[in-house]
């Protein structure tokens, strides 16, 4: 069972990966489906990665509706400040927390349905890992523009045209509360 480091907004746990390191190197395990009861019915349906350069800004994403899904998120190169977003329909809605992932630190963090989630790189290059619970759904892969919440992010690079022009946070929808598909 890993350690949970950190609760950042309800449901949404930082936590140490299992890791062990010899002479070769190093080993690392962000998840198993035998650590149950805290991780829910965590059941991955996909995993991607990217490789982003330093200033590089990803986010803030989410799938909504049938489509909404929990998310492991953890850092296999580099360093990133990763920073998620409640959109649940709550006290909550608004709300926004941060924590760094580096492969060195082998935090990984768990994202429930509802919160958007994005990261900006801080290392030279940064390759970011992600376990997903729903497939991809291209009709319900949205988000709220990073700069429209009120975080305090350190200096910006580059953002994709579609992230620029995600939603405000004030024209976003509060999302129902669901439980990690
Ligand atoms: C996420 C995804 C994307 N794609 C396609 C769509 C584009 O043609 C290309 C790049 O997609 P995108 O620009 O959305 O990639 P990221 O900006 O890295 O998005 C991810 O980064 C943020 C921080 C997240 O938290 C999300 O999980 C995820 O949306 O891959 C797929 O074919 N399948 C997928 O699951």
């Amino acid at each position: 069972m890993p350690k949970v480091i950190e609760t950042l907004l309800p449901g949404c746990l930082v936590f140490e990966a299992f890791s062990a390191g010899d002479a070769r190197g190093s080993f690392c395990k962000p998840f198993s489906s035998s650590w149950g009861s805290s991780f829910g019915s965590f059941a991955a349906k996909e995993f991607f990665y990217s490789t982003s350069a330093r200033g590089v800004l990803r986010g803030m994403h989410l799938q909504t509706g049938n489509a909404a899904h929990a998310k492991i998120v953890f850092c296999i190169e580099g360093e990133i400040l990763d920073v998620v977003l409640d959109l649940r329909q709550n006290a909550g809605f608004g709300a926004s927390k941060a924590c760094r992932l580096s492969a060195s630190n082998r935090l990984a963090i768990l994202v429930p349905p509802g919160l958007a989630h994005g990261f900006l790189t801080l290392s030279e290059s940064a390759t970011v890992g992600y376990l997903v619970t729903t497939p991809h759904d291209p009709t319900q892969d949205t988000g709220v523009r990073w700069n429209s919440f009120g975080f305090a992010w350190p200096p910006v690079g580059t953002v994709s045209s579609r992230d620029a022009n995600l939603p405000e946070l004030d024209d976003f929808p509060p999302q129902p509360e669901t439980h990690i598909p």
